[in-house]
């Protein structure tokens, strides 16, 4: 198999993944993977479909600004620039964006902090983060409609080969140095939003904890 081959697969394994988990509702979503140094390319997803379903169509291979690099009648994500500023900024090998409940109504909950904390919890060691007094930080920008404005605000944060960022009623974009790092850090994520949740239920106060 060719390069293009092997992350085409690698790429729809994980959206096969993400898809069983539910979390491409409404074709939102949107995944990449690098295929290509100096210069970068990768394939990302194309716009508007419905990511549950394989097809020969799912993905394009596009250059380090987001443009398509081959001859094609697929339009890349709408969100491809955000994508773009992963791979030029880091080392990282995977991007992926999905929307859920539990991450927009954390983002929306914690949106004016502009992040949210997480300490004291065992999964944030999918994020390297081995000491005991370790906190996870995760920022929250506001959904630009603007993409190149959105992709700005998130670039600010985008600062090692792996991340993650929350975007205001909107969902996440995560990213690892492959696909295998991007899908854990993606479903630790959405495990600790899901915590967090399910906690406020229970001790309400929690919200009004200075970690
Ligand atoms: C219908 S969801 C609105 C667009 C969006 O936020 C998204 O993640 C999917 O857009 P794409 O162009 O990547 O299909
Ligand atoms: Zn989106």
């Amino acid at each position: 198999m060719s390069i293009l081959e092997t992350k085409w697969e690698d790429l729809a394994e994980v959206k096969a993944e993400l898809a069983e988990r539910d979390w491409f509702m409404g074709t939102s979503g949107n995944l990449a993977i690098k295929v290509a140094d100096e210069p970068v390319q990768f394939l990302v997803t194309a716009s508007g479909k419905d990511k549950r379903k394989r097809t020969d169509e799912d993905f394009l291979l596009v250059d380090q600004f987001g443009r398509p690099a081959e001859e094609t009648h697929l339009k890349p994500s709408a969100e491809t620039l955000l994508h773009v500023e992963v791979y030029k900024k880091t080392n990282a090998g995977c991007s992926l964006h999905v929307h859920t409940i539990d991450n927009n109504v954390i983002s929306e909950v914690y949106g004016d902090r502009g992040e949210i904390q997480f300490k004291d919890q065992e999964l944030i060691k999918a994020f390297d983060l081995w000491e005991e007094d370790a906190v996870l930080k995760i920022p929250i920008i506001p959904n630009h409609a603007h993409i190149p404005t959105l992709a700005k605000a998130f670039s600010e944060h985008v600062k090692g080969d792996t991340g993650a960022v929350l975007i205001r009623n909107h969902g996440i974009t995560v990213w690892g140095r492959n696909a295998f790092e991007a899908k854990k850090i993606l479903e630790a994520t959405e495990f600790l939003f899901r915590y967090q949740l399910r906690l406020l239920e229970h001790k309400p106060f929690q919200l009004f904890k200075v970690v």
